[in-house]
């Protein structure tokens, strides 16, 4: 199931605010398998925990053991004889121990499920349920003594809806007890007001005006069954800052999307749609399922794809209990390995390879439940299988309610084994001692199928975010040992939560000439830090991984893509959702990288946290870092070429940094020494022949005036224009029709230079300041430049490396300084460890220029008193790259004017030729030339797609990898 169809599901059923409601809110009732009316199931459909412990001796986890004795897959026990799950041993366990005095309560408490309708009522999990449960089970011999041991298929079949419900019962249950287990048992108000005291209170009649609507989307339900509820609006006055949103407006994404032949136009996620934007969204899914059709696959609409993740779901909820069901029912020779057996030899269509087949049936044989195979065996399997159509999988019933005995015995780990081996539990880490967190953290690495603890379901977004930032989901084992645990470590974070909210406002910083050579800006502190203070938050555009790789590629490519600047932060790793800086962000960006092993090593560290239902990024101290310092942080592994040194001095001073292989001096390129045209474009030039049909069709669409223009339009070198992006690996793959060296001035010179750069430059060479032909001779022609203009030379290498480029076109409104800054900067002006951009002398006019910025800029820092989203700077540099945009644009037209004198040139050689020539010889030469554009046309859509490839390839080498994050949030 996609993110998307995920996300939409969740939507559904679990409200964004799940997590911030008192229990008595808790929408339990939405979650999936609730029954919609009151159960009938008979309690001995739920037998006593104790019964179980005698039978099978304690579950694991609480004998101690933890979850080392079962697969993270299955659940199922690996090493015990203990014969179900853990999720059916918890549910098993969800009859409520004993009432601890403390926990006593005088009145029983009921609660109210709402959307189950008001005769719903579920029992608090610490209120003893008043059933027949807590009466001593049966023996195992007595309970298989009450089942009927002659079953027709019909009465198997109802038997087996019976212990359907009574699933459904138990899962209930599981849900108010995981609720209750991990609700917070103190608010976080520990001082002072109350403000959510009052709240919680049920539906109201709907007064108009007076009451907020509730709509309940659920999915496969039409609109207008949709529920509705109306709530009082209490309004919360406080003086607190209010937790920055942090949205992401992807319908902004979609002027973002900037390749080529992007397939991306619309990227939903993390949030409710607007009713305007569902029917976007649902475009969307039509026009990649309209393209996964194109290319051959047979794609599932959204529907089909919900239905499938329902039935996958209950059949791995039916899987845990089959154990249990077998033994209920006391069937004669009917085991699970003897269903497996007649599964594997019933399976017509092919769906499992012969030789699989014979697998399964064999490893089935190997348990100790007799002989699967034998007749006996078989025809109690068949019995078994045909009940169990009648009852969940007959054609009478929803496509979402099926049952499908095949998919539950596929996940049988004997099954699931042979068809998909790999590795399980013996891999797992061991359960360390001693330290809470750490416990908690490994028990909750019994991550399994066993589905999320607050909602039970295999995919749903909540969860943890371990410290390899794997997402972990609350496992079910852990709910019962673990209760405890949890309770006392939510406690602990409470209370510490409470002490260092205090601590956690933004810190003064100050962006400066990061210290590193050559590496731009630079984030400082302009005050003391202490260990473990918050820094800064890290924000941004919240993009999917793809178009994050676009961006980059983008980037790379309209900017300087040697150095390799790069904004985006990876939030979460396997779900693709990066944080991108570089149009909407605070300062943070400006953080450099340093490794541990570095001069000063990385002094703040990233750590992801839930809040509210979104994700952000705060960077924390990892030491005490004194006011004047720079901060780093580790961006991580993937970006080896990192390595700038600290500079020495504060003089200016500047270590040789090596020049990169393959990359020709400035100086050298102005000298006229270009790089390798690459071979197709060399290629093309060589065929390239004028065609009259070309000129007449330029000259009639231009009124006859073109030629004119075209033939006055001197040669335009690319040296003597501004160039501000680099065509690099683009034209090296691109489509047009040829490129320029820098420095030669005829077509000839051109050429004859290109053969000599082949020898010179190897391979790595690539063309610069190529020229795209065709169009728009008409934009400059009233205007060609002929000089050099050279405050835009010297500007041509600015863009994404804020402050390196030239001065900002719409320069950023400059906030007023505050007493804070001012004082600020006052202190780093006296400290004696000066940062570099506070001393002048000797510096290159453009350290000049980035020092004047970073100065203008550290009077506008208020990101670090604004720490919230950096919203104020976002307009401006979106401003500001549009601008950038625009000149890149006029440049590329300038560009094509070159192309268009040069494609003049041919044109008038051209002519020559057709005088001299004949008639035949030139109808000839025209037809081949129109096949000539042809293949070009083909060969142009093919280098785009390649171009497009290089761009993803780089950009994916260039993306940063997950941040650290060290898990004790929760
Ligand atoms: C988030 S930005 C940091 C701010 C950046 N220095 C600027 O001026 O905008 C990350 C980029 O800075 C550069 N960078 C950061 N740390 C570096 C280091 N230790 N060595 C070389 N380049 C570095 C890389 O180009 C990287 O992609």
């Amino acid at each position: 199931m996609s993110r998307f169809d995920r996300d939409a599901d969740s939507r559904a059923s679990y409200p964004d605010d799940f997590r911030l409601r008192s229990p008595a809110q808790q929408p339990y009732t939405t979650l999936y398998f609730n029954p919609p009316t009151a159960y009938t199931c008979p309690p001995a459909a739920i037998p006593p925990p104790s019964s179980i412990l005698a039978a099978n001796g304690p579950p694991s986890h609480l004998a101690g053991c933890g979850p080392k004795t079962f697969t993270p897959r299955s659940g199922t026990p690996v090493s015990s004889k203990f014969p179900t799950s853990d999720m059916l041993q918890i549910a098993r366990e969800i009859s409520p121990p004993p009432l601890r005095r403390s926990q006593a309560r005088t009145e029983p408490q009921t609660l109210t499920a709402s959307n189950t309708g008001p005769s719903t009522v579920l029992q608090r999990h610490d209120t003893p349920i008043q059933t027949t449960q807590l009466a001593t089970p049966p023996s195992r011999s007595s309970r298989a003594s009450t089942v009927q041991k002659h079953w027709n298929e019909a009465d198997l079949a109802s038997a087996l809806q019976d212990l359907l419900r009574g699933v459904r019962q138990d899962h209930s249950r599981l849900v108010t007890q995981a609720i209750e287990a991990t609700a917070p048992i103190e608010w976080r108000v520990q001082h002072g007001a109350n403000l959510f005291e009052g709240l919680g209170n049920g539906p109201v009649p709907h007064r108009k005006g007076e009451t907020m609507r509730i709509k309940f989307k659920q999915h496969l339900k039409a609109r207008k069954d949709a529920r509705e509820e109306h709530h009082e609006i209490i309004a919360i006055k406080t003086m607190k800052d209010r937790v920055p949103r942090y949205r992401f407006h992807h319908v902004d994404i979609k002027k973002n999307v900037l390749t080529a032949n992007t397939m991306l136009t619309f990227v939903p996620h993390l949030r409710d749609l607007d009713s305007s934007e569902e029917s976007k969204y649902n475009l969307w899914l039509k026009e990649l399922e309209e393209i996964d059709t194109k290319s051959g696959f047979k794609p599932m609409n959204r529907e089909e794809k919900v239905i499938l993740t329902i039935q996958t779901e209950r059949a791995a909820t039916v899987s845990l209990y089959l154990d249990t069901w077998l033994d209920k029912l006391g069937i004669p020779n009917c085991t699970k390995s003897a269903l497996v057996a007649y599964m594997a030899s019933q399976d017509l269509d092919d769906n499992i390879a012969p030789q699989k087949k014979t697998d399964i049936i064999r490893s089935s044989r190997e348990t100790t439940d007799g002989d699967p195979t034998s007749l006996e065996s078989r025809k109690a399997a068949a019995l078994f299988t045909n009940a169990f159509k009648r009852a969940f999988d007959n054609n009478d019933m929803a496509l979402a309610s099926k049952i499908e005995l095949r998919r539950i015995l596929l996940l049988e780990e004997s099954v699931d084994g042979v068809l998909d081996p790999k590795p399980v539990a013996k891999d797992a880490a061991p359960i360390p001692q001693g330290d809470v967190d750490e416990i908690t953290e490994a028990h909750l690495a019994t991550y399994s199928i066993l589905g999320c603890l607050i909602c039970y379901s295999h995919s749903c977004d909540h969860g943890e975010y371990d410290n390899k930032n794997l997402k972990r989901t609350f496992s079910l084992a852990a709910v019962m040992p673990l209760a405890d645990l949890l309770r006392q470590r939510r406690r602990r974070l409470i209370t510490e939560d409470a002490d260092t909210r205090e601590n956690e406002l933004p810190k003064k910083l100050v962006l400066g000439q990061s210290q590193l050579d050559g590496v731009g800006y630079g984030l400082f502190t302009a005050e003391d830090l202490a260990q473990d203070d918050f820094v800064i938050e890290y924000v941004g555009e919240l993009i999917t991984h793809d178009e994050g790789v676009r961006r980059e590629a983008r980037r790379g490519d309209v900017f300087d893509e040697d150095s390799n600047i790069s904004y985006v932060f990876t939030l979460l790793e396997n779900e693709g959702i990066w944080v991108d800086a570089a149009i909407y962000g605070n300062l943070s960006r400006y953080i450099n990288h340093a490794s541990e092993h570095d001069r000063t090593g990385s002094n703040i560290t990233p750590r992801i946290l839930y809040v509210n239902g979104e994700y952000r990024i705060k960077f924390t101290a990892l030491r005490d870092i004194r006011a004047g310092e720079e901060l780093f942080f580790n961006y991580g592994e993937n970006f080896p070429n990192l390595t700038k040194k600290l500079l020495d001095t504060k003089t200016g001073e500047k270590p040789a940094v090596p020049r990169k292989p393959g990359r020709p001096p400035q100086s050298a390129a102005n000298k006229g020494v270009a790089r390798k045209a690459p071979k197709l474009e060399q290629k093309k030039l060589e065929r390239k022949k004028p065609t009259a049909k070309r000129r007449r069709r330029r000259t009639v669409a231009n009124g006859g005036e073109d030629e004119e223009e075209d033939m006055q339009a001197p040669y335009i070198s690319p040296l003597n224009r501004p160039v501000k992006r680099k065509r690099g690996l683009a034209k090296l793959d691109s489509d047009d029709d040829s490129y320029h060296m820098r420095g030669a001035t005829t077509r000839r010179q051109w050429q004859e230079s290109i053969a000599e750069d082949e020898d010179d430059l190897g391979e790595e060479g690539t063309p610069n300041g190529g020229v795209r032909t065709r169009r728009s001779l008409r934009a400059r022609a009233s205007q060609t430049p002929t000089k050099v203009d050279k405050s835009k030379v010297a500007g041509r290498r600015g863009g994404a490396r804020p402050g390196s480029g030239r001065p900002r076109k719409h320069p950023r409104p400059v906030p007023k300084a505050t007493p804070e800054t001012a004082q600020a900067a006052r202190r780093l002006r006296e400290s004696p460890q000066n940062p570099p951009w506070l001393d002048s002398s000797n510096e290159s006019p453009r350290t000049t220029r980035q020092r004047r910025a970073a100065q203008d800029a550290s009077d506008e820092i208020q990101d670090s008193d604004d720490w919230s989203t950096g919203g104020e700077d976002a307009p401006p540099r979106a401003h500001r790259r549009d601008s950038q945009e625009g000149e890149e644009e006029e440049d590329e037209d300038e560009e094509e004017a070159v192309g268009e004198s040069e494609e003049e040139e041919e044109d008038q050689d051209e002519e020559k030729a057709m005088e001299k020539g004949t008639r035949k010889e030139a109808q000839a030469k025209e037809e081949e030339e129109k096949e000539e554009e042809e293949d070009e046309e083909e060969e142009e859509e093919d280098d785009q797609d390649v171009v497009v490839r290089k761009r993803l390839d780089r950009a994916t080498r260039n993306r940063r990898p997950p941040a650290k994050f060290r898990g004790d949030d929760f």
